[in-house]
């Protein structure tokens, strides 16, 4: 029986607001709890546009977006899949990491579920508590490396949330079956421990066994209580980030997007950018300023696709180069990680990003170092010098943490530089040209990959499904797009184009025999027929 009166009104699941038809109000008991005009969904998203346009604040324009997403669920998604290119800055990065730092002051109707490390032993009554039964996509986090802005302990809940809703507009992942946890270990950030509002565990991070006691108790729990979900692993410190993915990638549906998403999306910007340079992947080099889970993941990944095009695994990786805090990864350094030292070469120790750059000639640099403005004048020009098309990937988020901005790789590369960058930015102009920079961000993989996975029910993610997904994205980028700059498929085509990955991934389920359904004879049509659309449902 569907809730009737005021408790259909809190329902935003099944919530229409002023959009219930007038000959069901009576029924639904709804008689003078609206006003007598009755809206269609196209009025109400013309409404919450018009109530946009008159915040000039983002954080502002976040938080409507939020209240309507307690609200009114379809609403919700209808407004963002009207207009993604306007709405992902505002639901993602940049703005979602202003959310996160401000998470506890700007708290109104809590969302996700949160896991503290002192209900330990308990775990899987307290996720039996989410009222959703069949969930298939979860996104974690435990909030200590929130985009480029570092330990945001429980307000890191932000990200889990904006991805999950991209799941949905993006690739059409049903938000019933989507599932945000943050898990509460501590944090070690004084500003918030300090703060009477901030609403985590009061205590410095968990670490060492009793950490990895806890992530084994969380995955247990999940297989129990949702034994077809896919745990996506989000915003961890690469220390905890690296391990996780490698104790659990064989043994349950899971994937790290920092890592593989990132990668992915990496890759099919340099696939884009080779058909501008018209070059070979292994006939590129890069230097990655950062020597974390992006940077090594998209270093691996790029290497093993130099791999399809038939040099060895050891000869691709040397063509990968990190520099980090402490200067250029080589050898003889001797803080190297085990998961960076593929990618510590032999060469002498430097600590100038520009002279690593002039001795090891990248034909591409990419930012992933959370450090902004450190794609100076001077490096970029250096790349320019060495590069009739330099790449110059400034990855780093939000904005306020990219590495250079658009302006200025097109400025001081006279307009050759191949860009794209983790946030957003506007077209810039120089002289008579016209450059529109591409979003250089896992945004394009992640949704995808949900529905991919979704829709196969596949038991495993691996590695090759992310090249595959490279591949299907940069295919879709026109010849017009390419001359004007843009090595993805621009934004506001973002549904069809994941849409399309996701395809390309599910078939690649199937060839593996790593799906649990019946393969359909049409996987596009099975994935399109699948996919959430923002229609009212029945009451
Ligand atoms: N565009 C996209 O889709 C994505 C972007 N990102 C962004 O990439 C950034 C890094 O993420 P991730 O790799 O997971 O984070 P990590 O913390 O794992 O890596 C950051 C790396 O940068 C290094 N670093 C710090 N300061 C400097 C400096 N001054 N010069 C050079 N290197 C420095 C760190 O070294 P040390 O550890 O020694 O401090 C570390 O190696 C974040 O801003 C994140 O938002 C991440 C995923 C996706
Ligand atoms: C995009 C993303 O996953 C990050 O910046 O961490
Ligand atoms: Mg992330």
């Amino acid at each position: 029986m569907t809730a009737t009166g005021p408790t259909l009104l809190h329902d935003p699941v099944h919530n229409r607001g002023s959009a219930f038809p007038l000959e069901d109000r009576a029924r639904l008991g709804l008689e003078g709890l609206l006003p007598p005009g009755a809206d269609t969904l196209a009025t109400q998203i013309a409404r919450v546009h018009l109530q946009l346009g008159v915040l000039e604040d983002d954080l502002q324009k976040y938080l409507l977006l939020s209240d309507l997403q307690a609200r009114n669920e379809t609403l919700y998604y209808a407004t963002l899949m009207s207009d993604p290119a306007t709405f992902m800055p505002l639901v993602y990065t940049p703005t979602v990491g202003e959310a996160c730092q401000k998470f506890d002051h700007i708290l109104r109707a809590p969302r996700g579920l949160y896991l503290p490390i002192t209900a330990k032993g308990r775990l899987k009554s307290l996720i039996a508590n989410w009222p959703e039964k069949d969930v298939r996509f979860i996104v974690v986090t435990d909030g200590e490396r929130i985009l480029g802005l570092g330990d945001l302990g429980v307000n890191g809940m932000g990200i889990p949330v904006g991805k999950l809703a991209l799941y949905t507009v993006c690739a059409g992942v049903p938000p019933a079956m989507t599932l945000p946890i943050t898990l509460d270990v501590g944090t070690n950030n004084q500003t918030y421990l300090d703060d009477p509002l901030y609403l985590g565990l009061r205590q410095p991070r968990m670490r060492g066994e009793e950490y990895d006691a806890f992530i084994e108790e969380f995955v247990t729990a999940i297989g129990d209580l949702f034994p077809a979900c896919c745990i996506q692993w989000e915003d961890f410190a690469n220390f905890h980030a690296v391990p996780i993915l490698e104790r659990y990638k064989d043994r349950i549906c899971t994937y790290n997007d920092d890592i593989q998403g990132t990668a992915a999306v990496a890759l099919a910007g340099i696939y884009g950018a080779l058909r501008i340079s018209k070059q070979k992947l292994t006939d590129q080099t890069f230097l990655f300023l950062g020597g974390g889970s992006a940077a090594t993941g998209i270093a691996e990944l790029i290497s093993e696709a130099m791999v399809l095009e038939g040099i060895g695994i050891e000869e691709a990786r040397a063509r990968n180069w990190l520099f980090d805090v402490n200067g250029l990864m080589v050898t003889s350094r001797t803080d190297i990680a085990a998961f960076q030292k593929p990618f510590a070469h032999d060469h002498a120790a430097l600590a100038s990003f520009v002279e690593a750059i002039e001795q090891i000639k990248p034909t591409g640099i990419i930012g992933v170092s959370t450090v902004p403005k450190l794609f100076n004048q001077a490096v970029i020009e250096t790349m320019a010098r060495i590069n009739d098309r330099p790449i110059i990937f400034p990855y780093s988020n939000p904005t306020s943490r990219s590495e250079c901005t658009a302006e200025e790789a097109y400025k001081w590369s006279e307009g050759r530089a191949i860009f794209a960058s983790g946030s957003p930015f506007q077209p810039v102009r120089l002289g008579d040209r016209t450059f529109i920079p591409g979003q250089g961000n896992n945004v394009y993989i992640f949704p995808a990959m949900g529905m991919a996975v979704l829709a196969t029910q596949a038991s495993r993610v691996t590695e090759d499904m992310f090249i595959v997904a490279a591949q299907a994205v940069a295919e879709l980028v026109t010849q017009d797009e390419l001359d004007s700059g843009l090595i993805y498929p621009p934004q506001h085509d973002i549904r069809n184009a994941s849409l399309h990955v996701a395809a390309r991934i599910a078939e690649r389920i199937f060839d593996k025999g790593l799906a649990r359904v019946e393969r359909p004879a049409d996987i596009a049509a099975r994935i399109e027929a699948m996919a959430y659309q923002p229609i009212y449902p029945e009451v």
